[in-house]
């Protein structure tokens, strides 16, 4: 009932009441208490700053019911996000303390405390303030006197409501918070009815709490459990993988070199093979001399173009100007492309840094170099300033141990690690 009078529905309002506060303030741990189905979970997974997520219901059905919607998706995997996320899914209730709640930046609370029996109201209130002693909550719950406002509403607005407080209800509360447990407050709230009159206040009734710092260390409820009890009962686990995890940080940047490495020497090879047979009536080609090929300006194709826009538009990717590359030097634009030795084709790592994304992974190409020289998966140039790859359009059928003259075998192991990812992508 309530829902249809407010646009966009109170609930929604509620979330996103949530969401303003988590952009503002960017707290690194929260935990929601009666998360329910987690749809308030679901929303703020996507706020890059939590590193800790937690929800708590005392209802482990109503849990179940979506929690694997918070699960990493196949694109959580394969573009691993820069932070860690944790997610932690708890049946238990907030009239009881566990220590896996202590430590968290903001608390929310959304529309349970009406649903507890006064005296659980007095535990809940020393669990959450005493006990997890957050940085912030947010706690809502109905506004009383907002009431007589809903068409056809008698009684309180859920069967299950145990009480609607008033708007002075629920500031004597707060203000006993803050008193008790060195709290400052805030009151707000979500849905007001045009014109209406402002004593009423809004229809959903928050008080916005951070500790107040300012005299010294609150009191603090000494806790008569040992840290040992946990009584809530986890329910769900998940670790997102993220870059901070410094296998995934290097399975994605060799993933990302190999893909635009293989990229590079794809549109080289289509190019010199063009520039090959204009060639081809004058003189033998030899190996080797491609790259000669390739420095003939005139012979710039679409793709190439293509390319150059790409390094442009990359930025930061040709700062190597001003880095010392070890070997030739290379800063001229046309000795950054790749170049065949013997059967293989080397791609420069400056080359490489065209793309964003190995730059935004790697920062410079000496760091890049570093980065590669400690994986076996990637073989590079006796310089170290250029990925070698096979010399073939499709190296999974051509790259056999005849051709690997650097006896790394680098794309079996390569495609052994896609059988790798699909596994873990469940394709
Ligand atoms: C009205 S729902 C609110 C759900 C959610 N916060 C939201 O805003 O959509 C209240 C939730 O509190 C949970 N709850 C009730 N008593 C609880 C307790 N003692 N401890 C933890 N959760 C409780 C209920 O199971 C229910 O999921
Ligand atoms: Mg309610």
């Amino acid at each position: 009932m309530m829902n249809t009078i407010f646009t966009p529905p109170l609930y929604i309002q509620r979330y996103e009441f949530v969401i303003d506060f988590v952009k503002k303030n960017k707290p690194k741990k929260v935990v929601d208490l009666g998360c329910n189905d987690c749809t308030l979970l679901r929303k703020l997974k996507f706020h890059k700053e939590i590193e800790l997520l937690a929800g708590l219901d005392i209802d482990s059905a109503v849990i179940r019911d979506r929690m694997y919607d918070l699960a990493p998706i196949p694109t959580d995997y394969l573009q691993p996000g820069d932070h860690p996320l944790t997610i932690e899914l708890y049946q238990g209730s907030v009239t009881e303390r566990d220590p896996r709640t202590k430590g968290f930046d903001l608390v929310t609370s959304i529309e349970l405390i009406e649903h507890l029996q006064l005296e659980d109201v007095d535990r809940f209130t020393e669990v959450v303030f005493g006990y997890m002693a957050p940085v912030a909550a947010i706690i809502s719950t109905p506004n009383a006197d907002f009431n007589p406002l809903l068409p056809g509403l008698t009684g309180f607005r859920h069967y299950d409501h145990k009480f609607e407080w008033t708007k002075a209800e629920f500031q004597t509360w707060a203000l006993k918070v803050c008193r008790e447990f060195g709290y400052m407050v805030a009151f707000t709230g979500v849905g007001q009815i045009p014109a209406q009159e402002e004593s009423i206040g809004f229809c959903s009734q928050v008080g916005v709490f951070q500790l107040d710092r300012s005299g010294g260390d609150a009191p603090r409820l000494q806790s008569n459990v040992t840290e040992e009890h946990l009584p809530y009962r986890l329910l769900y686990n998940v670790v997102y993988p993220s870059l901070c995890d410094s296998n995934i940080f290097q399975r994605t940047l060799v993933n990302e070199v190999l893909y635009w490495a293989e990229t590079l020497k794809r549109e080289w090879l289509e190019e010199t093979r063009g520039v090959g047979e204009e060639e081809s009536e004058q003189t033998d080609e030899e190996e080797g001399c491609s790259r000669e090929g390739m420095e003939r300006e005139e012979s710039q194709t679409g793709e190439e173009q293509a390319d150059r826009e790409r390094m442009e538009a990359g930025g930061r990717g040709f700062e190597v100007e001003n880095e010392e590359v070890e070997g030739e030097g290379r800063t001229d634009m046309r000795q950054e492309e790749p170049y065949r030795e013997g059967q293989s084709v080397c791609v420069p790592l400056v080359r490489l840094c065209s793309s964003p994304r190995v730059q935004a992974l790697s920062g410079t190409v000496q760091c890049l170099k570093k980065f590669l020289l400690e994986d076996s998966r990637v073989k590079l140039t006796n310089d170290g300033t250029a990925v070698v790859l096979a010399d073939s359009d499709d190296e999974d059928l051509e790259w056999d141990e005849n051709c690997d003259n650097t006896g790394t075998g680098q794309f079996l192991v390569s495609s052994v690690e896609n059988e790798d990812w699909e596994t873990e992508l469940g394709q």
